[in-house]
């Protein structure tokens, strides 16, 4: 039997329902967000993480194959520093691989969004680096090779806004200093017109890109955590829920004074035992308790004593249930039951022995008793359960034998 004031309970309760009042009072204010406070955000971005590695991983892992797939262009256009441009480009790959594989099981396991940007900035940066190596007027074609670098990288940082905006404004940055330190290839007089005017436009196109990725990377990771926070609200409930009806649970079947188990429960328990004993004949024994001379202690000590005496033998008496099926219960006033499933006769009186001697090692004074210290009679008895027979006749029996405990002067254990 659980115990009622079970305190880790209730702090755990009191925990999800401050939890709850956070994430109502965020929600409640209707605003977009991209950063919560405290834990919750930790929690965010351990749940980011974890979706960036069933899903995202993936996407990266693509891009990647593509970004490899690029090498014929660098045999194509990359003249004598054909090799040199594959070779980096492979390095980069593998570099980022071995990085994909090894991080998700190393301590870094909770970075892979800024790992995932690290590479993308990379590969950015190594078509920079490309376009230095390709010979004259051929490296145009590589100034393109930036968009769908650009574009992937509002792909695949969609979940995180800042990532996204960091990556995208860095290579903007290196590109346009590439653009203002490097020699420009000489050329005819119209290409070069072309390339003034187009230049600039690429710049402004690449800005305008990383504008609208901005806005939508900033929609799509509100909306994300708009979600989080409204699932982790449903599971708070549902925790909240669980803990409640426990509770309720335990409030339903737990004597208050006591703590131990209440009629009701034992009799839904009793029902249950003789029911199982019934199909596989083994012998259900019951324990009945009551405690000698309790009014005289109650005049003695006063009522709330009395009060800590019950609950004392009580949770003395229900030390002993240690087997699952056991069950010690208050079956009214100072009367106890204990039922012992699958316990022979002899057993079961042995038991109820312990038992007693125990309530008077407790050495509860009383004065008006003649042992001066709390006692108690203990009725015991046993059935094999029978379709004919039913729990109150084994009831009837164990209340005898309490009387006839209490005839033979107290403090003693009678069985049937
Ligand atoms: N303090 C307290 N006393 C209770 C409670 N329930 C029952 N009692 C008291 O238990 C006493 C039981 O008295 P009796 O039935 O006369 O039995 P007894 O004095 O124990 O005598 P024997 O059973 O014959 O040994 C009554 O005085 C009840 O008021 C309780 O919840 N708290």
């Amino acid at each position: 039997m659980p115990n009622i004031s079970s305190q880790q309970d209730s702090d755990t309760l009191k925990r999800v329902e401050e939890q709850i009042n956070i994430l109502s009072g965020i929600l409640d204010r209707g605003r977009q967000h991209l950063r919560f406070p405290g834990r919750l955000e930790q929690r965010y971005l351990e749940f980011r993480n974890q979706r960036f590695l069933e899903i995202d991983q993936k996407i990266i892992i693509g891009g990647l194959l593509f970004y490899l797939g690029f090498s014929w262009s660098d045999f194509y256009l990359g003249g004598d520093n054909a090799n040199l441009i594959f070779i980096c480009r492979f390095l980069v790959t593998i570099t980022m691989f071995c990085l994909l594989w090894w991080v998700p099981r190393s301590r870094f396991a909770a970075h892979m969004v800024t790992v995932a940007a690290s590479g993308i900035f990379l590969a950015g940066l190594s078509v920079i680096f490309f376009i230095q190596l390709i010979p004259d007027a051929l490296k145009y074609a590589y100034h393109l090779g930036l968009v769908p670098i650009q574009v992937f990288a509002l792909v695949a940082l969609r979940l995180s806004y800042r990532a996204m905006l960091v990556v995208s404004v860095s290579l903007l940055v290196c590109y346009v200093v590439m653009l203002l330190f490097s020699d420009t290839p000489p050329l005819s007089p119209e290409l070069n017109s072309i390339v003034e005017i187009f230049m600039p436009l690429f710049v402004l196109f690449w800005l305008l890109l990383i504008g609208m990725g901005a806005y939508l990377a900033y929609a799509i990771e509100s909306s994300a955590r708009n979600d989080y926070m409204k699932n982790r609200l449903l599971a708070l409930e549902a925790e909240r829920l669980q803990y409640l009806t426990r509770r309720l649970h335990l409030l339903s079947t737990t004597d208050s004074l006591t703590g131990i188990a209440n009629r009701r429960y034992l009799e839904e328990c009793l029902a249950n035992e003789w029911r199982r004993c019934l199909r596989s004949q083994t012998p259900l024994s019951l324990v009945m308790v009551d405690i000698d001379n309790f009014k005289d202690y109650n005049d003695h000590y006063g009522h709330q004593q009395g009060d800590r005496c019950l609950h004392d033998i009580a949770q003395a008496m229900a030390s002993f249930c240690q087997r699952p099926g056991d069950l010690c219960a208050r079956y009214g006033g100072e009367e106890f039951i204990i039922i012992l499933p699958d316990t022979a006769p002899g057993e079961a009186a042995y038991m109820a022995e312990k038992i007693r001697e125990s309530i008077v090692a407790l050495a509860i004074p009383h004065e008006t008793s003649e042992h001066l210290v709390a006692t108690i009679s203990v009725g015991v008895a046993s059935m094999i359960p029978q379709a004919d027979s039913s729990s109150d006749d084994l009831l009837r029996s164990a209340d005898r034998m309490l009387y006839q405990a209490k005839e033979q002067g107290r403090n003693c254990v009678v069985a049937a």
